[in-house]
């Protein structure tokens, strides 16, 4: 039985300027129709110029925040943000495998768009850690240089990243979507996104390039829509083909937000998540 307003909790981190993180995550569930939570995993101090501060939060206060949703509230969904520290990146693969939700989308953040690092990864023990978290996710959205840390391959041209993505898939039994916004043929008129499956099979779906700084965000954004249209009963390529072109039209219509100081060439604005309530 799939609800009328899917339930999806976003465990991630704040993002005090509102593009990205929980505050991201809340506005796309309730742009799709979702009903959203959070568990919160730190508190970043950051505008749309660069992140000033990043405070992970006390491991028992995460967990109190996930087990306190979980003793009460049925969840059909759940999205994964920025965790912080491996030893939030542990609590919430231990909570995953103890839970179980029925859909759970990892969006793999490392770095913040300005360039930021969010969370430590590389040694040893944070590679255990997101294989554990991998194994535990039944979508993982990495970008490009997402995909070449979590696999250790190349993956600069889209033949190379979709080769690492089903590696990737085969090794920790999960569905990647990989997302093409970084690619280096940039100016190219199109981005890629795909779904590459378990088994290795590849749905692509491409959409016109949008030129603009208001890209802020697009990773928490695509992913809780995925997370939210997933919640309702849609296949990955389903939500992949509903949620593409709604994200490029919320970043067209991003720099009418006015948010930010968009002069400054460190700008890298919001995009503009209730643009379809509001055409
Ligand atoms: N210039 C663009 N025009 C249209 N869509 C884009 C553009 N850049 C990124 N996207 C889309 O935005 C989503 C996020 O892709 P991207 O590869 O930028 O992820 P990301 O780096 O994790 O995002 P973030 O900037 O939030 O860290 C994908 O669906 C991608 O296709
Ligand atoms: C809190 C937070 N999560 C994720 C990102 C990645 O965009 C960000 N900039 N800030």
């Amino acid at each position: 039985m799939t609800p009328a307003v899917p339930r999806v909790l976003s465990i991630a981190g704040s993002d005090s300027g509102g593009g990205a993180g929980v505050q991201a995550d809340l506005k796309t569930i309730a742009a799709w129709g979702g009903y959203g939570m959070t568990a919160i995993t730190a508190i970043t101090a950051q505008n749309t110029q660069g992140v000033r501060a990043v405070h992970p939060l006390p491991v028992d206060v995460v967990r109190a925040q996930l087990d306190s949703i979980a003793a009460d509230i049925a969840m059909d969904a759940v999205k994964i943000g920025m965790l912080g520290t491996v030893e939030l990146m542990g609590a919430v693969a231990g909570w995953l495998e103890k839970t179980r939700p029925a859909v759970v989308v990892l969006d793999p953040v490392m770095v913040a768009s300005s360039g930021d690092a969010l969370t430590a990864v590389g040694d040893d023990d944070g590679r255990a850690a997101w294989s554990r978290l991998l194994r535990a996710a039944h979508l993982v959205t990495p970008n490009l240089p997402e995909l070449a840390r979590l696999t250790g391959r190349d993956a600069t041209d889209w033949d190379a990243a979709l080769d690492a993505a089903r590696g990737l898939a085969a090794e920790h039994d999960v569905t990647v979507l990989l997302k093409g916004g970084h690619l280096d043929e940039a100016a190219a008129a199109e981005v890629p996104d795909a779904v590459v499956r378990v088994d290795g099979a590849v749905h692509e779906v491409r959409g016109p390039r949008v030129a603009t700084r208001a890209s802020h965000g697009t990773g928490c954004t695509l992913s809780s829509a995925l997370a939210t249209l997933a919640g309702a009963g849609l296949s990955w390529e389903d939500a992949l083909a509903r949620a593409k072109p709604w994200l490029a039209d919320a970043m067209r219509a991003g720099e009418a937000l006015a948010v930010g100081d968009a002069s400054r060439p460190t700008w890298h604005g919001p995009v503009d998540h209730g643009h379809a309530q509001r055409s």
